[in-house]
């Protein structure tokens, strides 16, 4: 029997990778009906709301959605039909890191792979390739091939395909539409072979030949591709505290490190600490899966990345103390970007959460921006991050401001913790002459041009470089 022809895709999961994957797919594919489906009500009203106001900032994506929505693209919290019209289903939905139970604070929590799985077992009365996009560890896809074999129908077969997601948030429609590579597993049975193909031939209405379709051989391929840029990263943070006890420069360190072709140029840059919903949880997975192997000195290895993340976040919080001639009660900090890193509106793991609770617990007050995210999820994770405090109290001392110029106004001290390109072009004299003197910049982002900032009378502290005194 040759490939199935895919004429009807279900998603389930409307977030980060789901959401964005899947309106690419429908949009590159117009032959195809796609419907991403969610339990998520108030998710899947924002990506169907009239004027586009979609549950997900990512630039490029409205443009998307507003040419697939309603023709071959749909929105529902019907996931019984979905699942029971298609003939390919992607799982995207959150694996986060298990919070109880055993591998606590490490382990993946599949709990939401499993409900899914569960589901199409329940409502498929047809055949369906099964298509794991989550990040999961390895011999997650044996667990729902049982799963669904279990409890399947008669005449009803489950093809199961490992398919992992590299795009990353902020390019992730860039990245959609020219990926570096799509990776497709499958038992190497004849149906499996099949359902590969059925997959490879849906990406090959987009991507070119060349870069498509290499069979998936570990599926923690992207637990280990993770933690290898976030490796990157920590080594960079870990030069730049050298950078700054020793008067060099992490940027210029970092540009002649990458003209090594061995080592390349990107993702050399020096910061306040990586976010996001990956690295930390994909790193917290690898270790606990290196455990699991009785491998403790490859468990510590990893751990390391980690905890170096948390040591650049606590040395940036000490840093901006120290300079403000060590205490920072009822002071103002004005803390530019909340986001994990820019062109997103996603919070998670966000370096801005940790710093604002270290400054929350020297009693000084803060005052937020972030041309994306909303009011509501910063007050629910300053709320996360200090469990204790009531959310009145946090509100007595946490301000969320319209824009920079606002935020900044009778401050002390700037903090710049995510890397906005608008935060580069503020009329920073105007800033200035609104702030209390002597008026600090703490640079997390190597954004703006110190040189410049010096000039007008702040006194500017940049990560990787030795305090302005020293320069
Ligand atoms: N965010 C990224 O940049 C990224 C990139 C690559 C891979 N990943 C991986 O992709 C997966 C999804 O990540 P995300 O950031 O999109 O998560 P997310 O939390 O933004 O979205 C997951 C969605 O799944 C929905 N959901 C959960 N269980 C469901 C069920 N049984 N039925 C219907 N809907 C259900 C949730 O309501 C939620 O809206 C994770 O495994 C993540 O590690 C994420
Ligand atoms: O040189 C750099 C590059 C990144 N970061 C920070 O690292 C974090 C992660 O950035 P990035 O990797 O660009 O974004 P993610 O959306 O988390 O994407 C990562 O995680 C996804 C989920 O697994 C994968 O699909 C992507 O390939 C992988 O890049 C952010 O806080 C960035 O600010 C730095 O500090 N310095």
């Amino acid at each position: 029997m040759a490939p199935l022809k895919v004429t009807k895709i279900c998603c389930i999961g409307a977030g980060y990778v789901g959401g964005p994957t899947c309106a690419v797919i429908a949009l590159k594919c117009p032959h195809i009906q796609v419907t991403i489906v969610d339990l998520n009500k108030a998710r899947i009203d924002a990506w169907n709301s009239p004027d586009f106001a979609l549950p997900i900032y990512e630039p490029g994506l409205v443009e998307v959605v507003r040419q697939a929505r309603g023709r071959n693209l749909f929105f529902s919290t019907d996931v019984d039909k979905g699942i029971e019209e298609a003939d390919l289903i992607f799982v995207s939905v959150n694996t986060p890191t298990k919070k109880s139970g055993v591998g606590a604070g490490f382990a993946a929590d599949l709990n939401y792979v499993e409900l899914a799985t569960r589901r199409i077992a329940t409502v498929a009365t047809s055949s369906k390739i099964v298509v794991e996009k989550s990040t999961v560890p390895c011999r997650t896809a044996e667990s729902m091939r049982t799963i669904l074999e279990a409890n399947s129908r008669p005449n009803c077969r489950f093809d199961i395909l490992s398919n992992p997601e590299f795009l990353a948030e902020g390019t992730a429609i860039a990245d959609l539409f020219s990926p570096d590579r799509v990776l497709i597993g499958s038992l190497q049975t004849q149906e499996g072979i099949d359902a590969c193909e059925s997959l490879k031939q849906v990406y090959a209405n987009w991507v070119p030949p060349h870069s498509h379709c290499r069979p998936l051989v570990f599926r923690a391929v992207q637990l280990a591709a993770n933690a290898m840029l976030a490796q990157r990263i920590s080594s960079v943070n870990a030069l730049s505290a050298l950078c700054e006890a020793t008067g060099a420069n992490i940027d210029e360190v970092a540009h002649a490190i990458g003209y090594d072709s061995r080592i390349g140029p990107k993702f050399l840059k020096a910061s306040v600490g990586f976010g996001g919903s990956c690295f930390q949880k994909d790193i917290l997975n690898l270790v606990y899966l290196s455990e699991s192997c009785h491998l403790p000195e490859v468990a510590a290895y990893w751990r390391q990345v980690v905890e170096m993340n948390e040591y650049q976040k606590r040395r940036f919080s000490k840093r901006v103390v120290d300079t403000l001639f060590n205490t920072i009660t009822g002071k103002r900090i004005a803390v530019l970007g909340f986001a994990f890193k820019a062109d997103t509106g996603d919070t998670r793991e966000s370096a801005a959460i940790t710093l604002i609770r270290d400054f929350q617990s020297e009693k000084a007050l803060v005052n937020i921006y972030d041309p994306q995210v909303s009011h509501e999820q910063i007050w629910t994770d300053l709320q996360e991050a200090s469990p204790l405090a009531p959310l009145n109290t946090i509100k007595k001392q946490v301000t969320i401001c319209k824009s920079a110029i606002e935020a900044c106004k009778d401050a002390e001290a700037v903090v710049i913790a995510t890397e906005w390109k608008e935060f580069k072009d503020i009329d920073w004299e105007a800033v200035y002459a609104s702030m209390n003197k002597p008026a600090f910049v703490f640079d997390g982002r190597l954004l703006i041009d110190a040189d410049k900032l010096r000039k007008i009378g702040f006194t500017v502290t940049t990560i990787g470089r030795p305090s302005s005194t020293l320069v």
